[in-house]
Parts: C-alpha cells; structure tokens; sequence
C-alpha cells in the first residue's frame, strides 16, 4: 500500500484539483499514445503484456547463473541497471555481498560499466579473479561506450578462466532486438541474449529483462515484483485526479516548479534506498531536464546527510522541495540497550527502538524544513516488501510522464546527452570525429 500525504506540501487541494483538464489531456496522451515521444510508452502496458514464456526463461536463466556462479557482473550504464541496483538493494541485506554463501543463497552482485575508472575495473578484477561469474551486459542501443569497455575487458577474464566457448555459456546479453553492436556480437557468439523491446526506454526499463534477470539472481521473486506494477497500473489508470494519487503526485511537483522550487530532494530513512534516488534522479531528470525547464532531482540519505547537507536545506536558498519515501515497517528493528552508567546520556531512549527515534528523526525534520519553506510530499510505504516495491517503481514512471506532459516536454528523450559522447569521440581521435577534435582541442 502506497499513500500520498500532502498536509506539509504547502499545496492545497483545490490547487491540485485545478490541474484537472490538464492532467487528464496528459493521461490520454500516454494511455492513446498521442502525446510526444508516443513510440516510447511500451512500459505503460509491459507488466501485463510480458509472456508467461519469457518470465520463464527469466527465471530458469537465473537458476542457471545461481546454480554455476559466485557473482553475477552486472555491466550497464543509466538506465541499463539503476533500476536492478534500486531494487536488489531496497530489498535485499544491507552486506549482501559480505555474507556467507550459506546466509545468502544467491551470488554476489558486482556493477560495472557504470564508469571510465581504470582503478575501479582493475580492483574489480581483483575480486573476481578468484570467483566464478557470469556477467549480464545490458545496453538497449548496443553502443555505449562504458559498458563496452568493460565488456571488453571482463569478456576476457572469462574467456581466461573457462576457454573461448565455455565463457560464451556465462555471457548473457539484454539489447535491442535487431540493432546495436552489443546485438551483432550476441547473435555472432551466440549468447543467450533478452530483448529490451523496442518502445521502452532505458530509464523505463527497471520491469523489463533490463532488471528482471539480474533482480532475479539475487533471489527476488519477480513475479511479485510485477504484481505490484501491475497493482499500480490498475489503481493508477484512473483520470480524475483528485483519485490519483500518482497523478496528484505529479501537479503538486508542478504546481511548486511554477512558484520557483526548481529542486527536488528525494529523502529517504533507510539506507538501502541510496539507489532508488540514483534510479529516481535519471528518472525525472532525463525526461524534464530540456528545452530550458525541468525540475532538478537531487536526493539525500537521512538522517546522515542531515549533517551534511541538512544546513542548506533548512537556511540556503529557498528554490527546494523534498519528496519523503517513509517506510512504515521496516520488517527489522533493533531495541536500544540500558546502560547502568549512562555516561552518553541515553538512557531517556531505553524504551525505544531505532526505528522509533528513525520516525522522530523524521517528524522533527519534516516540521523543521517546513518551517524553513521547503514544502514537503511524503510518499508512505506500509512496508518495504517486493510488492510495495514494484509499485512504488511504477508510480514514479507513471508521474513522471504525466508529469513530463503537464510540463510541456518529451518525457521519452533525451537529446542532450549526445553532446558529451561527441566531444568524447572526438577527443578521443573516433574515426569520423577529426575536424570536431581539432576545433575541441584549440577550445581546451
Ligand atoms: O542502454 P544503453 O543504450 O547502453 O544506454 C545507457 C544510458 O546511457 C545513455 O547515454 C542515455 O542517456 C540513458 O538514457 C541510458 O539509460
């Protein structure tokens, strides 16, 4: 169960219900597949479209990797694993990959491809020099430079390991289902590969094989995790608003950007939802962030970076709103011990658990920034399982296209990326890249 608490959000619900007209013309949008970027909106149905078939060969392709593997290397870069990282790590232990084979029962989980770092490669080597693996590289155009290098390079600590055509059986690749260098090279090697289908976007692809197979390798059920999705794509179909919690969601982030809060902070309590913020922020900044607009996402982990950044969110500049996830039930706790000597002054706490001063932590923080201006939306989880989860996921892709429409963009794109990778190329002497490069290199 999901519940939108708005009370601190300093809008009101008649401002939420004036958004009517235009939060419906964007639920048609999406749903008629009318608005812009309409080819890109196969997640919207994905988690009742997806073939029993598949999530078969999902789930047997997993049993395989646990059954003959340590660790699963997951290469991707965005949106090709953020949403696996969110979910494995939202709900699985804290040191998963720390625990002992027994405790845990499923590989360790290693990311790569994510970054340029020689270091971080080399050290991951290390780690892998001694295990057996397999590796999931994941890119829907096949091209991206950084899972492409580690591809590379881990290909061959395979191949090292097991021999040319044994590595080939450890390798499996989620891409397009006819382009991209990665899908030539699969159908050449012959890698059992999944399709990341055509009108998915990365960043929407968390519910598609993109995070599915390596969600699954870590224990997750996946079916349940689609339940949830599929809950949310039901509760969240209706097109009146003040029904909608996902889209009540969405006006309110609107109505807040038009009076100048240009930065959203997704806060959470738990810190193994460091990377639902990770997945969240590409999320909405890779579809709002153009044409000159868009809300900022950022995200802090509370309360650690209450002593860190909690200064400028209290008394910096006022353009901030903070987007709560509360977990209601943690599922784990943790009573706090008396001390006879109370030196540290504690003992006030002894009839509490962590999770009690975690909520106050919460409530003292919430009635403080409120009082400092910064309007705050608390998204409620009743509990953080993998139900909970797969809808909450949903809930932030469904608001995030309605809100990419009420907002007036293509919340499906993302052309401004292509600026970087091109001066890259150039700098870096890519064939067909010359006269850039020289221009760039008198620039620097
Ligand atoms: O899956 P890939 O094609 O490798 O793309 C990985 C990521 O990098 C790109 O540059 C895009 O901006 C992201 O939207 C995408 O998720």
């Amino acid at each position: 169960m999901i519940k939108l608490n708005y009370s601190k959000s300093m809008v009101k619900e008649e401002e939420i219900s004036s958004f009517k007209e235009f939060v419906k013309s964007a639920h048609y949008k999406l749903h008629l597949k009318s608005g812009l970027g309409n080819d890109y909106v196969g997640w919207v149905d994905y988690p009742i479209e997806v073939s029993k078939k598949e999530l078969e060969r999902i789930k047997s392709v997993s049993e395989k990797i646990v059954s003959d593997s340590d660790a699963l290397v997951v290469i991707g870069i965005g949106g090709s694993y953020l949403g696996a990282r969110a979910t494995i790590e939202a709900l699985s232990h804290s040191f998963y990959n720390s625990l002992s084979n027994d405790q845990r029962k499923t590989p360790e989980i290693y990311y790569a491809g994510n970054n340029i770092s020689g270091k971080y490669l080399h050290d991951l080597i290390d780690v892998l020099e001694t295990k057996n693996f397999s590796i999931n590289v994941i890119s829907k155009s096949g091209t991206t430079t950084e899972p492409a290098i580690a591809f590379r390079t881990l290909k061959k600590l395979l191949e090292k390991k097991y021999g040319k055509e044994n590595a080939k059986k450890r390798i499996y690749a989620t891409t397009d289902s006819s382009k991209g260098a990665l899908k030539n090279l699969s159908d050449k090697e012959g890698y059992e590969t999944f399709v990341i289908p055509d009108d998915v976007g990365g960043r929407y692809s968390v519910l598609t094989p993109v995070g599915l197979l390596p969600i699954a390798v870590s224990g997750i059920d996946i079916t349940k995790l689609l339940e949830g999705a599929i809950s949310a794509r039901e509760e969240y179909m209706n097109e009146n608003i003040d029904e909608n919690i996902c889209y009540q969601y969405a006006a309110i982030r609107n109505i807040l950007y038009n009076r100048g809060k240009s930065t959203e902070i997704m806060v959470n309590y738990e810190p193994s939802l460091h990377y639902l913020g990770e997945w969240w922020k590409q999320l909405f900044g890779e579809s709002e962030g153009k044409d000159n607009k868009g809300i900022f996402p950022a995200a802090v982990d509370f309360s650690t970076d209450l002593h860190s950044m909690g200064q400028y969110i209290q008394d910096g500049r006022r353009n901030l709103m903070e987007t709560v996830i509360k977990v209601n039930d943690t599922g784990l706790d943790m009573s706090i011990s008396e001390d006879e000597a109370n030196l540290d002054g504690l003992n006030y706490l002894c009839s509490k658990t962590m999770n009690d001063v975690n909520e106050k932590a919460f409530e003292g923080t919430l009635l403080a920034h409120y009082d400092g201006n910064v309007p705050n939306v608390i998204i409620e989880l009743e509990k953080l399982d993998v139900f909970t989860f797969g809808k909450l996921l949903y809930f932030f892709e469904k608001a995030c296209g309605i809100s990419g429409y009420l907002l007036g963009v293509n919340p499906f794109n993302q052309p401004g990326v292509e600026a970087y990778k091109k001066n890259m190329f150039a700098l870096l002497n890519k064939p067909g890249y010359e006269e850039l490069g020289e221009i760039l290199r008198k620039k620097l």
